[in-house]
């Protein structure tokens, strides 16, 4: 799966993903106009996301749906997540389900399987969410990840797994040193390095990817250097404060290795003075093709 990604990537000569974080307050007035219910608000922001997919598809290789955007707004807004997982997909994005998701041994199996494989009922089986990639929180340790690696290997999919994020108190546990003086997010990187060993492909990454935020640059180029084969999802670029200067550490010699995602930056871009009179999809379009200029100038320049 990475290696189609990377495809992808290389085709567009865009290494970025646009963040569908679709908060009902993100909206125009002209789609939130009237509204006053939870599907209500769900079908405007399935409205929202397909114009906004429309005019990035042809430009930006993936979408990040992260789920927290869909589940306020209960079963009508996961049917909107549904819908909006496949629409990207039938116009040719590459899709990642952004959930964060883990437990016991068990219950990560049903995470799995609702993610990237199949539920079976009564011998027949049926895809759930369909994305490609999936982030992991990876600090149950190997037991929750397993069932993740069977079944991304078994639908050909992936997953990013929570190294360094990008939140300012992410270095509370994160960077806490051990004994041996590494600190948790080394070794938690050395653990994904090691989970991804057998499912690397022809670019020399691995289906195990990992979560690394743009926004704390030291830890992230230490990470490139003791990740080889890991491939990063960096968010943190544009509204957290994390810009392309920075996040140039986690890609390798090649300017290949990473994926940077912006949600606000692209969604709320209708709003800003730079792209007055636009259009939301409009403006979107143009806030994409900007960050991958930014981004192409400072990994590659
Ligand atoms: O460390 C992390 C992990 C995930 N995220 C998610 O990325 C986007 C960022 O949105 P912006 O609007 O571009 O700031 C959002 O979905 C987060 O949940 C992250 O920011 N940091």
């Amino acid at each position: 799966m990475i290696d189609r990604l990377i495809e992808k990537i290389k085709q567009t000569d865009n290494p970025s993903v646009v963040g569908l974080d679709t908060n009902f307050d993100y909206l125009p007035d002209e789609l939130r106009a009237g509204v006053a219910d939870l599907r209500g608000a769900a079908q405007a922001i399935a409205e929202f996301n397909r114009n906004v997919i429309d005019n990035i598809c042809d430009i930006v290789p993936a979408v990040k749906v992260q789920i927290a955007y869909y589940e306020m707004y209960g079963v009508e807004g996961m049917k909107t997540f549904a819908e909006t997982l496949a629409y990207a997909s039938k116009k040719g994005m590459y899709v990642m389900t952004d959930a964060k998701r883990n437990d016991i041994g068990a219950t990560a199996e049903c995470y799995a399987k609702a993610y990237l494989g199949k539920t079976f009922v009564n011998g027949a089986s049926e895809t759930a969410f369909d994305s490609d990639f999936l982030t992991v929180n990876g600090y149950l340790g190997s037991d929750g990840i397993v069932p993740f690696l069977k079944w991304m290997k078994e639908c050909d999919k992936g997953i990013f797994v929570l190294v360094k994020t990008s939140n300012p108190s992410s270095g509370e546990l994160q960077d806490m040193r051990l004994s041996d003086g590494k600190t948790v997010y080394e070794y938690m990187g050395q653990w994904v390095e090691a989970w991804g060993k057998n499912c690397r492909g022809k670019y020399g990454y691995s289906d195990v990817g990992a979560v690394v935020g743009a926004t704390h640059p030291a830890q992230a180029e230490i990470l490139r250097k003791q990740m080889p084969h890991t491939f990063f999802l960096i968010p943190g670029y544009g509204a957290q404060g994390g810009t392309a200067r920075d996040l140039k550490v986690c890609f390798d010699a090649d300017g290949m290795g990473g994926i940077v995602n912006s949600s606000r930056g692209i969604l709320c871009a209708y709003r800003q003075e730079k792209y007055n009179g636009k259009s939301y999809s409009e403006a979107a379009r143009l806030a994409s093709i900007d960050m991958k200029n930014d981004l192409n100038q400072a990994i590659k320049g």
